[in-house]
């Protein structure tokens, strides 16, 4: 296949019930496989995005019953792409923890789910501006990481925070991964402060593409997220990223050969030493 990888993310402004946030992605997953693209990724929370704990506990249900993972697992099959659910916020299944999984969900062209990912590092954080998160209360942590292969190379599954986190993404990317997935829903301090930067090191660390599918704008609950979709390449370039919050489609072309040309020209990855002292 010559020319590349088309890939689309979808930057979304998820409403708070599944059957709203299957209808507000839906018509531009449509328009990403239109275009052309053959993998479309969602952002963190794309069938559940509300923070007021009665009507969220109201809306997670079961990855099997979850409206919103239904049907994109229907639409991918009908286009014939593959779909990263960034995350969805689905009942953990731990007996004894009532706490969701915060969770990613590759689904293959024919609708099928590949492979899953439990958001492993929680956001348990203070503001300066006074916004807190206690992600903790509400989500169930994942227990390990997690790689799958697509036919255009391996992905290494991660969601929002666990961008500050360089170990996994050094991890994922010697255990094969050409590309990594930051789904995600940033809050606008933080977004504005890092989420670039980072997204940018954790490429030119791993010489991986970095995908970010993010939430974007006012919610519905009041919260506000940063938008500003971003694919990174291997080399650390800007290759695309959306200049606002609302919800639109970022549109790439991944050349996958950049991957390796990228750790051969800095083989920073094959270069680790044991530099502390057995205690
Ligand atoms: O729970 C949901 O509804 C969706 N999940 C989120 O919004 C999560 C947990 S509160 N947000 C982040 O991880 C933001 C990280 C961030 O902003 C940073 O690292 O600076």
């Amino acid at each position: 296949m010559s020319g590349g990888l088309d890939i689309a993310l979808i930057q979304t402004r998820t409403p708070a019930t599944a059957d709203a946030a299957l209808a507000h992605v839906e018509p531009l997953i449509r328009e990403a496989a239109a275009g052309g693209a053959k993998f479309v990724l969602t952002p963190e929370g794309t069938n559940v995005l509300e923070q007021r704990r009665d009507r969220r506990d109201a809306a997670i249900t079961t990855e099997d019953a979850d409206v919103a993972v239904l049907g994109l697992r229907h639409l991918a099959a009908e286009l014939g792409v593959w779909l990263l659910i960034g995350s969805a916020i689905v009942r953990s299944g731990h007996a004894g923890d009532s706490r969701a999984a915060n969770r990613s969900l590759l689904i293959d062209a024919a609708g099928g789910i590949v492979a899953r990912y439990d958001k492993l590092h929680v956001f348990d954080v203070h503001l300066p501006n006074g916004e807190t998160y206690r992600e903790s209360a509400t989500v169930r942590p994942g227990d390990g990481a997690a790689v799958a292969d697509t036919p255009w190379g391996r992905l290494g599954l991660t969601i929002c925070y666990d961008i500050r986190f360089p170990h996994l993404h050094r991890q994922l990317a010697k255990a094969g991964a050409a590309m990594i997935a930051v789904p995600a829903a940033f809050t606008a301090p933080t977004g504005e402060a890092h989420w670039e930067t980072l997204l940018r090191a954790r490429a030119i660390e791993t010489g991986a593409f970095v995908l970010a599918p993010a939430q974007g704008g006012l919610h519905e609950d009041g919260r506000r997220t940063w938008g500003r979709s971003t694919v990174v390449g291997p080399w650390g370039e800007i290759i695309a990223k959306a200049d606002h919050d609302d919800p639109c489609i970022v549109k790439a072309k991944l050349d996958m050969e950049a991957v390796a040309r990228a750790r051969a020209a800095v083989p920073a990855l094959t270069h680790d030493r044991d530099f502390l002292p057995a205690v």
